[in-house]
């Protein structure tokens, strides 16, 4: 997030803060991974091998030394709101958030006080994969995840209001994980307030002109859904923005022209008709346009669509097929909850409970890196958890580092498992078999990093 109306492209980055090896709270500083106007991201190992502990997660650390008071409430606010929204809207769109703490560092007067927010790692954001291009058959899929990460939040009664590529994270497994919610602010009503902050390339033309009252500026959902027409213009058309100029101001100006209608709206024709009208829909210069097009109408439009998608690319393979049950999963549960499955008042609650995703973890280092599906790099899932985890006890389909499986239950008390680096567990995931999704087998907690909250599966 920038100031509104300073100059975003100038901004300095903040000096490197926490060198490798730091211990930050239980958190070992591995390396630096980006900055934004107000924290430093670093990636971190756990300082001790713990079950409960993923292998790497990043520490989003904030400093308040040195800032005037103001800023410092501000650093201190923002991280509040991500706390709670990870506290109450937990999500797997949602990059997930561990824990937070204060540093005390008194050997780094410029650290010391600074918050931390541990989060889970994505491995890179979409800002990242719009530099380097977005391969075509992601696009829709990405655009999907946006989506559903969006509607999660709409519907949890939160706006994002700071909804840019920089904050769209991607997991190992390539899923999408809407990312900073410290400009997100919960609904009192139809909107929310917000500081005079934001990206001045995601900001609609009512915020242009928006008054600042005591409690900040208004937001409405509507702001994020215009956000994600900008991005879906983004993701189609190499990087480019929908509205012309060479800086941020200039294509803000663009956006204010349009908004008063003496603009039309220009798309890239790289941008395929079913992409360009729903972009279209979230680009309405209004936000009385915009608000019939809420992130559940766009996901129910992207869903039916979904199809003549899918008959347009080969049959997906492997990892690539494991994401696409997950994302269908996700769908059936999107579309479970909007039905009102989940909701307090309907019948059979707690009987549909949502199924999540493991991304497998290989221990053995070497094995990390490989994509070359080596036999000895691969993992067995067990036949049955309450007997040894030897190879009489394993089914033929074999996963690697990476493989995205999806789990619905959990088996706390089956046989212990100790892995390579020593971590022992008796914890055991019922999952999917990645090639028959109809048919089930364990896989025993040391070989993921994932906790996803679970319900207890009945004795195997
Ligand atoms: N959980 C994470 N895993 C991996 N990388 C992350 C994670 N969170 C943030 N990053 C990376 O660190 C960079 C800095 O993130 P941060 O949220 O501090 O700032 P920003 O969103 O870029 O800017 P600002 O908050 O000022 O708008 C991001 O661009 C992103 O690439």
């Amino acid at each position: 997030m920038t100031p509104l109306h300073g100059p975003d492209d100038t901004a300095e980055e903040p000096a490197d803060l926490l060198p490798c090896g730091y211990r930050a709270g239980e958190w070992v500083v591995v390396e630096r991974i980006g900055a934004g106007g107000w924290s430093t991201v670093y990636a971190a190992r756990p300082a001790e091998h713990a079950e409960d502990r993923p292998a790497e997660v990043a520490l989003k650390v904030m400093p308040t030394a040195g800032l005037a008071p103001r800023q410092a409430q501000r650093i201190v606010e923002s991280a509040h709101r991500e706390v709670e929204l990870g506290r109450r809207a937990g999500h797997p769109r949602l990059i997930g958030l561990l824990e937070s703490f204060v540093l005390r560092a008194p050997d780094r007067p410029s650290s010391d006080g600074a918050i931390v927010l541990v989060m889970e790692r994505a491995t890179r954001s979409l800002r990242e994969l719009l530099d380097a291009g977005v391969p075509e058959a992601e696009r829709g899929r990405l655009i999907e995840g946006i989506c559903e990460g969006l509607a999660h939040l709409h519907r949890s009664g939160w706006v994002h209001a700071d909804l840019k590529p920089e904050n769209i994270l991607l997991g190992r497994d390539g899923s999408v994980k809407l990312s900073d919610f410290g400009l997100a602010t919960e609904l009192t009503g139809t909107h929310g307030h917000v500081p005079p902050l934001g990206t001045l390339d995601y900001l609609p033309p009512e915020r242009w002109k928006a008054p600042l009252g005591a409690l900040g500026v208004q937001v409405r959902p509507s702001a994020d859904i215009w956000a994600l027409g900008v991005i879906i213009h983004e993701v189609f058309a190499s990087g480019a923005s929908p509205f012309a100029g060479a800086t941020p101001v200039a294509r803000g100006a663009a956006v204010q022209e349009y908004g008063e209608g003496r603009a039309p709206l220009h798309m890239d024709p790289a941008v395929p008709p079913f992409w360009r009208d729903l972009a279209a829909d979230c680009l309405a210069p209004t936000h009385e346009a915009r608000a019939g097009h809420t992130a559940d109408s766009l996901l129910a439009r992207i869903a039916a669509e979904r199809p003549t998608r899918r008959r347009g690319s080969a049959r997906p393979r492997g990892r690539a097929r494991a994401v696409l049950l997950a994302a269908a999963l996700c769908a059936v549960i999107l579309c479970a909850v909007a039905g009102g499955t989940l909701s307090g008042d309907a019948p059979g609650k707690d009987a549909f409970r949502p199924a999540a995703e493991l991304t497998v973890f290989n221990a053995e280092r070497g094995c990390q890196d490989r994509t070359d599906r080596d036999l000895g790099c691969s993992l067995g899932l067990a036949i049955d958890p309450t007997l040894p985890y030897t190879p009489d006890n394993v089914t033929p389909t074999r996963v690697w580092h990476g493989d995205v499986l999806t789990t619905e239950c959990q088996l706390p008390h089956g046989l212990p498992v100790v892995d390579e680096e020593g971590l022992r567990s008796t914890r055991w995931f019922r999952v999917r078999l990645p090639d028959d999704p109809a048919s089930a087998a364990w896989l025993p907690a040391v070989r993921t990093r994932d906790r996803p909250p679970l319900q207890n599966c009945p004795s195997p």
